[in-house]
């Protein structure tokens, strides 16, 4: 069986990746649209239409614009923006989310694809909470480190510009309103915003999420070990093929004495790692922004969705 997939935002950042990833395919026929055409609504509208699954990767309003275009019953759209992230009619495409998310993905047409953030932070979080390590009241904190290419075509033009002043790390979302907050908390529930700061530094792509604990705080206040925390970890994503839980206080890792951001580019994989004293923990995850952050989820999601090998096209 052959589908048919369309890839609205077909020459952004991700759409190019998520073309990439399909042109390894013998399953999949990709419509085109012509460049000129791209934001002519009757042409996407017979594109999408026409398509078993539509790729969205635009900015959010016109995500919500090409979703109201959508007719076909039929047609099952997987949208890389942040439009419907916390929408009750959307499905939230990380499988590894819950032990029932994969059926969720397989029987919804409408899969909201996660934030680049928010995955690496959700994988470490959420297993925390389903154990009770984490109560959902208490207050925590992140620190994302991203590449560049996570501002989509424009961020890479610019750090491609040569411009010196872009050679240092740059906080921001220093207004504490980064628009992944509201799908950090729905989907870890917690009943908090978590206090973010992500940082973009000087490299194309590749993600690290860190939550800092006490470990005085964990199980509400009652207390609880990093061997806990392991645990939590390793018995949520066994078996899972695109997560990968480091043993605790990762040796390798230590013995380079810094943390590689950039190990799990050009994969589809999630690496978690708890690196702790006996008193503090460091959570933290890394991943391809533009693999198991953006492209590469949204295809897991298309295999998920139409009962293909997880993994077709994905490494
Ligand atoms: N980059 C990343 O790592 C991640 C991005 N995302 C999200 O995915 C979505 C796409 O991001 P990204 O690929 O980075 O963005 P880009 O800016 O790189 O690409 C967006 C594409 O959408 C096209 N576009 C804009 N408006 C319309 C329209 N009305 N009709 C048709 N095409 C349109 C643009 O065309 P043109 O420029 O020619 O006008 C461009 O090719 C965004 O919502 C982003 O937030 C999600 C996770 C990670
Ligand atoms: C470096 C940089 O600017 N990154 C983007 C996130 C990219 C991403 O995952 O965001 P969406 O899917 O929600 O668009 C940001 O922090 O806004």
């Amino acid at each position: 069986m052959t589908y048919h997939v369309y890839v609205d935002g077909q020459e952004g950042t991700t759409g190019l990746r998520i073309n990439e990833y399909l042109a390894r395919r013998n399953d999949v026929e990709v419509l085109r649209i012509d460049p000129e055409r791209r934001k002519d609504n009757a042409e996407r509208a017979r594109l999408l239409n026409a398509a078993d699954v539509a790729f969205l990767c635009l900015p959010d309003v016109a995500a919500r614009e090409a979703a109201a275009l959508v007719t076909n019953p039929n047609t099952c759209l997987i949208d890389a923006s942040t439009a419907h992230r916390t929408s009750s009619d959307w499905v939230f495409g990380l499988p590894e989310l819950a032990p029932e998310q994969r059926e969720k993905i397989r029987r919804s047409k409408r899969i909201s694809n996660p934030g680049c953030h928010s995955t690496a932070f959700i994988l470490l979080v959420r297993p925390l909470v389903d154990a009770g390590l984490i109560a959902p009241d208490m207050p925590i904190s992140a620190t994302s480190i991203t590449g560049y290419s996570g501002g989509g075509k424009k961020m890479i033009e610019q750090y491609e510009s040569g411009d010196p002043a872009l050679l240092a790390p740059r906080p921001y979302g220093l207004g504490l309103s980064h628009k992944h907050l509201p799908e950090m908390k729905a989907h870890t529930r917690m009943a908090l915003d978590p206090v973010f700061l992500p940082i973009v530094g000087p490299f194309l792509k590749g993600l690290s999420v860190t939550v800092p604990l006490h470990l005085s705080q964990l199980n509400s206040g009652r207390g609880a070990s990093a061997n806990d925390l392991q645990r939590a970890l390793d018995e949520r994503y066994a078996g899972e093929p695109f997560i990968r839980v480091m043993p605790l206080r990762d040796a390798a890792t230590l013995a380079q004495g810094h943390f590689n951001v950039q190990a799990a580019n050009d994969t589809n994989r999630a690496d978690l790692f708890v690196f702790a004293t006996e008193t503090q923990a460091l959570l933290m995850s890394r991943l391809d922004n533009l693999g198991k952050g953006a492209s590469g989820a949204a295809v897991q999601s298309m295999n998920v969705h139409l009962g293909l090998e997880e993994t077709a096209g994905l490494v």
